[in-house]
């Protein structure tokens, strides 16, 4: 792995008493229209803290699920779950740019917080463009000359080409906040370490598009690949089996399947001697209940929730004898306690090893305090998951390197 060098201005350059609009990352889980707090917040509040310590008026900038998605939501709860970290209020605006938010933003004293509605909710947030293109958008030219310094404190979404992570950085003077400044040196002295023994990457939960390219990319690091979740139902797909169909409502494969099915395949026949696919896989039975079945036997398009008990023995035996292990998504919904098996059984042999270890993902990680599994068991659990794997290839994330241009 290589590493690449960064210099950037951090927090510790910035005047006390200024105004600073920030970039965070408290993408969360939202069960049942109810957002769930997790460690991003928790992370997310020291750095504002520090702010608010210093005298700075800050407005928050972040975003929350994708559109169209039924975690899709505005962020008021967010404000509410971070005014509660901080143990002072915290104002929303359901507006971005418009004269709503541009007359709370003045509002604005030094001392106080303002989180701005889900940035994802502006046309111009999206797509992924370049940062110059995004950097002209009305919405980063009309909301920059209301501060004086820009701060990018989440690391976890830095690998998107979005407005509100790269378009301010090329018109305002621009600091990294304090996850941004921890994720970064974690990352990159993990970036750093080489093992003797064999290295195990686990990778799951729903977002293929950002995992397939890192198996083409981290080249000879990695020896093998652990695969569940919704990716590893897109790889036993491209392998011919009956699996990774979208059924009672989902949208979680066929757009995946359509816009990926040739890199799936390729990706499989060219690393296929790394890549180990799910054996069997649970659902949910007639009852209720969690039933399994094995890869070989399924013929009905039903949805897996977890891969089954004989693949999580698999896998924690790689894992046990592993050197080092990087996890990056869930390998079933853990969230409904019968369909964490294979999730907890992987991170609890990584737990038992003395193998070095990143557990990564903004859900993923949040499985450790839920399954009371303790954090010190493993090397390191990043609030970044697609943001951290990137970065493990080697390639730079846009939204830390932005940070390095001076306006
Ligand atoms: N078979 C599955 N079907 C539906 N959802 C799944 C399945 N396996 C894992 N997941 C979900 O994937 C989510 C994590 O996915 P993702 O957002 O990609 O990871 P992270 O946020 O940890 O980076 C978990 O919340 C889990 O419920
Ligand atoms: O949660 C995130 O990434 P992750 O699921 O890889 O940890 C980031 O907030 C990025 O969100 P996105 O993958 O919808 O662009």
């Amino acid at each position: 792995m290589t590493v690449p060098m960064t210099t950037f201005q951090t927090i510790d350059d910035l005047e006390s008493g200024q105004r600073v609009l920030v970039r965070i990352d408290i993408n969360a889980p939202v069960e049942d229209g109810v957002v769930q707090d997790n460690r991003r917040f928790e992370r997310h509040a020291d750095t504002i803290a520090e702010l608010l310590e210093a005298d700075h008026a800050v407005a928050i900038l972040a975003h929350q699920g994708r559109p169209g998605r039924d975690t899709f939501v505005s962020l008021e709860q967010h404000a509410d779950i971070l005014g509660d970290h901080l143990e002072q209020d915290v104002g929303f605006v359901a507006d971005t740019f418009g004269e709503d938010a541009l007359a709370a933003v003045s509002a604005l004293e030094g001392g106080e917080a303002l989180v701005l509605e889900n940035a994802r909710m502006c046309d111009e947030e999206l797509p992924e463009e370049d940062p110059d293109v995004k950097a002209k958008t009305a919405f980063v030219q009309t909301l920059a000359p209301e501060f004086d310094a820009y701060i990018n404190d989440a690391y976890s979404a830095a690998h998107r080409s979005h407005a509100s992570l790269v378009g301010f950085p090329q018109v305002m003077n621009a600091y990294a906040g304090r996850v941004m400044e921890a994720e970064y040196t974690a990352n990159s002295a993990i970036q750093e370490r080489e093992f003797d023994g064999p290295v195990t990457m686990v990778l799951g939960g729903t977002k293929a598009e950002d995992l397939i390219p890192v198996i083409e990319q981290v080249d000879d690091t990695v020896d093998r690949f652990c695969l569940g979740g919704i990716v590893g139902e897109l790889f036993l797909r491209a392998d011919g089996h009956d699996v990774g169909y979208d059924v009672d409502g989902t949208d979680f494969f066929d757009q995946q399947w359509e816009d990926h099915q040739e890199t799936l395949e390729r990706v499989l026949s060219e690393y296929g001697d790394r890549l180990h696919l799910a054996s069997d896989l649970a659902y949910e039975g007639t009852e209720g209940e969690r039933a399994e079945e094995p890869v070989v036997a399924i013929e009905k398009e039903t949805s897996y929730l977890d891969i089954g008990s004989d693949t999580a023995e698999e896998y924690a035996d790689l894992v046990a004898d592993s050197d080092a292990v990087f996890v990056k998504g869930a390998l079933g919904v853990f969230e409904d306690d019968r369909f964490a098996d294979g999730t907890v059984t992987v991170l609890s042999a990584i737990a038992d090893t003395d193998c070095f270890s990143v557990i990564g993902g903004g859900d993923t990680s949040r499985s450790i305090s839920m399954y009371g599994l303790e954090e010190a068991d493993f090397g390191h659990v990043s609030v970044a998951g697609g943001a951290y794997v990137r970065a493990l290839t080697g390639e730079g994330l846009v939204g830390v390197d932005v940070l390095e241009q001076d306006p």
